[in-house]
């Protein structure tokens, strides 16, 4: 198993629950981005804002806030939760869960064969019974833009793990990472400067980024939107970023957040007829096309960049190697155990700005591309009751996207404060394929924001 992040973690030990030996390969620490430079480090340093936003949003208790951050103490609770960036606890985990471990850069070196090279120059063969799966995750993707490289950017790794606040930030992207750490910085006392060659959040309903877009200006940012960056500049303490719009940004720190590249360049692919450097695609089983023993699984095959969608994979991954290894059935058929069928229409993802967005299944526009006849419900999530008890002003949008042909939801998506938690009800109808009339006996709770359910129904009309 090459690559111990989540996906590597749980490959590793469903095939151990399987009845198999595994052999885990970690080049940097167990846990992957993740942990330590990723999801956990980005939520820890999101949550204290949104905590005193929360309260700042109910009279009654918006008077017992009332002071600012504590900036050491958001930075000393994001340290706890990457464990100072050791990996002691995930190690422990590995051996409790009966998995080997071997630190160092693996590599493939032949048929159901890894070599790895430790730190120290040594190299151990390890050649596999049943398979080999590779889980080495992604990188950054700095763009070629003139004088990108030289400036020394923050990556999501600096920016997840920075010990200081810069006074000022330049972001050049408009996805996830970019108006997450926006959202983060801005709240820390960071001026902000978002720099976007389309819309905010583009491939979600556009109503999202447009939401994030106006709520980061609201908070003080500065965001440039179809505005193309086209040189950056070091000089001492400050980066200049030139773009297309004509203006020039200043920053202490320019952050990129422009998309993934794989993990993929130095992990022997040419030794077994792949592209150094490709993604590596899968059937849904995650096995490797044209390949009995190589699999692959989680941000590597470029599926969904999520890491429970990588977990789910990685959890059919290891049942079906088992399988396959100890020739017991194999449900491969949609929807079965051993595949992944929900990469392709049932995806849930949240996105924590402020408003969140969460959103699983197809927008409104991928649906009617895949050529399926739909009807568009919207609703303000602010006039359900439950939301005005939330938050006074409440504002928030949903969106549900159905299949008119098969009577079933295709997508939904909510913005709006604290609407993460909507989203598995959400995954439930998508994945589930709950009939529109079944999904009426399904009864929110009063007062609470899950009743956008009921109004959407009754919006949809029966
Ligand atoms: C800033 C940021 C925030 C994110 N927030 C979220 C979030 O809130 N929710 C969410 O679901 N997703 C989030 N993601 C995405 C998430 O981090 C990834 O989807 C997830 O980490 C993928 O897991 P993985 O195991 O495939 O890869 P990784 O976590 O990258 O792990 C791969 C592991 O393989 C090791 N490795 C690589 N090559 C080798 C080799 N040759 N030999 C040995 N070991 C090797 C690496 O050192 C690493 O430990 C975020 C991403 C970023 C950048
Ligand atoms: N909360 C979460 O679930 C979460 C949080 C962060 C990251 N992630 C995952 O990590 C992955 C990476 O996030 P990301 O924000 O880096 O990627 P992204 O694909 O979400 O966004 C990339 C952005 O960079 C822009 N871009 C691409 N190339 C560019 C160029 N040459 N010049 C200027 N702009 C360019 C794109 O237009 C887009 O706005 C995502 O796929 C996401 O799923 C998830």
């Amino acid at each position: 198993m090459l690559g111990a992040g989540p996906v590597g973690e749980n490959v590793a030990d469903r095939a151990v629950r399987g009845g198999l030996t595994v052999v885990l390969v970690e080049k940097e620490l167990v846990g992957g981005e993740c942990t330590y430079w990723a999801c956990m480090p980005s939520k820890a340093l999101l949550r204290p804002a949104q905590a005193v936003r929360a309260a700042r949003q109910v009279a009654g208790a918006a008077q017992a806030v009332t002071g600012g951050l504590d900036v050491q103490a958001v930075l000393d609770r994001r340290d706890s939760f990457t464990s100072n960036w050791k990996d002691d606890g995930q190690v422990a985990w590995v051996e409790g869960a009966g998995i080997s471990l071997i630190r160092g850069q693996g590599r493939l070196t032949g048929v159901r064969e890894v070599t790895v090279t430790a730190a120290d120059g040594t190299t151990t063969v390890l050649t596999a019974r049943h398979a080999v799966a590779v889980a080495t995750g992604s990188d950054a993707l700095v763009p070629d833009i003139e004088g990108l490289r030289d400036a020394d950017p923050w990556t999501s790794r600096e920016a997840t793990s920075a010990k200081e606040v810069p006074a000022s930030l330049a972001i050049i992207g408009g996805g996830v990472v970019a108006t997450e750490m926006a959202t983060a910085y801005l709240s820390l006392g960071s001026t902000v400067t978002l720099i976007s060659r389309s819309g905010l959040l583009a491939g979600m309903e556009p109503f999202a980024g447009e939401a994030v877009a106006e709520a980061l200006r609201k908070q003080g940012a500065t965001v440039l939107l179809d505005t193309e960056t086209t040189r950056v500049t070091r000089t001492g303490e400050e980066v200049a970023i030139e773009t297309s719009g004509g203006t020039t940004v200043t920053a202490a720190e320019v952050l990129v957040a422009t998309g993934r590249t794989p993990r993929t360049r130095d992990i022997g692919l040419d030794v077994v007829g792949l592209k150094p450097g490709d993604w590596i695609s899968t059937d849904d089983t995650m096995r490797v096309e044209g390949f009995d023993w190589l699999y692959a699984a989680g941000d590597v095959t470029h599926r969904a960049l999520l890491t429970h969608q990588g977990k789910y994979q990685a959890r059919a991954a290891g049942d079906v190697i088992a399988a396959r290894a100890q020739g017991t059935p194999v449900s491969d058929a949609p929807w079965g155990k051993h595949v992944a069928t929900a990469d392709h229409s049932a995806v849930p993802q949240v996105t924590f700005t402020d408003p969140e967005v969460a959103s699983v299944g197809l927008t409104a526009a991928a649906a009617q591309k895949a050529g399926i006849r739909v009807r568009v419900v919207d609703y303000e999530i602010g006039q359900v009751a439950g939301a005005s008890v939330h938050a006074d002003g409440y504002q928030g949008k949903a969106r549900m996207v159905v299949d008119e042909d098969r009577q079933v939801v295709a997508g939904v998506t909510f913005v709006g404060p604290d609407v993460s938690e909507l989203l598995q009800a959400a995954t439930i109808a998508v994945a589930g394929e709950v009939p529109i009339a079944r999904l009426w006996h399904a009864v929110p709770a009063y007062p609470t924001i899950s009743e956008i359910w009921l109004r959407l129904l009754e919006t949809y009309g029966r």
